[in-house]
């Protein structure tokens, strides 16, 4: 396990094979899928030739999963900041792509908002070219959030890329729900907070659990604003999608010996410093405040 945590911040080196080789296969894969819809293994080859980076020489290639409003976004990004690698989101990915006058956008909105997951075409396509547009900055290293989220997803990334670690994040429902709805943007500055209270008594043997909001600056406060999927109807609905399509993806990983599961035990304070120590991280943290 002790090499899925080792990081070298050092390499720029692309690996550009293997993110275009991405794309290349999904287009393959769609094609052979339209002609073929009950295809359940890979419908393409791949040239396992391809050189692959040794996990030496490169950044890490992490996943993170979990269900909505469970702090994927919020503890990935700390984790790039701290890294010094890209947060790759599909999800921002997605809201960008709804932003735009896009002929796609209107298509995504729908579905989107009635929070159901977008086609794997659709998504890898947006990925795909946010991971070349990086690997053209010469980007190295990731944490991918919110992808891969069916087991389709998680076959073709598997196919050609090497993840190297995957975290699942987990928190009881009902938190989750309260933690969805309590979610707000700004819609000057872009940061994401959280209005929600979270006080939650230990019943049966069950730990009690406390979260403080994570309140905006007074002046991003008048500034804020709720996703249109944040609404308890579609919460709901993505709940459900998630254990329906996406929760078979950590088991997905955890065969293959890729799944970190941590239990969040609290809001920020008390999460994050636990989250580093089992990444062996924490030394890291030590020594990159003390050089600041
Ligand atoms: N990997 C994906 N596959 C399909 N749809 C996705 C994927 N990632 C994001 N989406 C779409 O974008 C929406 C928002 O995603 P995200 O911000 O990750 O939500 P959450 O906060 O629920 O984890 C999802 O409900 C889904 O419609």
């Amino acid at each position: 396990m002790a090499a899925l945590f080792r990081y070298s911040k050092s390499s720029t080196v692309s690996s550009l094979s293997s993110t275009s080789l991405f794309r290349r296969c999904f287009s393959s894969a769609v094609a052979a899928e339209l002609s073929s819809p009950t295809t359940t293994t890979l419908p393409f080859n791949l040239d396992h030739n391809l050189p692959r980076k040794d996990p030496k020489d490169r950044n890490v290639q992490w996943v993170f999963l979990g269900c909505p409003g469970v702090g994927k976004g919020t503890y990935a990004s700390r984790l790039c900041n701290l890294l010094g690698i890209p947060h790759i989101a599909t999800g921002d990915l997605v809201r960008e792509e709804l932003a735009s006058s896009s002929p796609l956008s209107r298509q995504l909105s729908e579905i989107v908002n009635q929070g159901k997951l977008v086609s794997d075409e659709i998504i890898i396509n947006l990925l795909s070219k946010r991971l070349e547009a990086g690997e053209a900055k010469g980007e190295s290293g990731f944490i991918l959030d919110g992808f891969p989220r069916t087991i389709r997803q998680a076959e073709i990334l598997e196919e050609v890329i090497d993840i190297d670690l995957v975290v699942n994040l987990k928190l009881r429902e009902d938190v989750l729900l309260e933690k969805c709805l309590g979610r707000r943007i700004c819609g000057q500055c872009g940061k994401n907070f959280n209005l929600a209270s979270i006080n939650v008594k230990g019943v049966n043997g069950n730990p009690g659990m406390s979260m403080p909001p994570l309140l905006p600056p007074t002046h991003c406060m008048s500034k804020l604003i709720t996703r249109a999927d944040d609404t308890e109807t579609v919460v709901k609905e993505r709940l459900q999608v998630y254990n329906e399509k996406s929760q078979p993806v950590e088991e997905y990983y955890r065969s293959r010996g890729k799944l970190l599961e941590f239990d969040l035990p609290g809001g920020i304070p008390e999460s994050w410093p636990k989250l580093l120590k089992v990444l062996n991280l924490d030394d890291f943290e030590e020594k990159l405040s003390a050089a600041a």
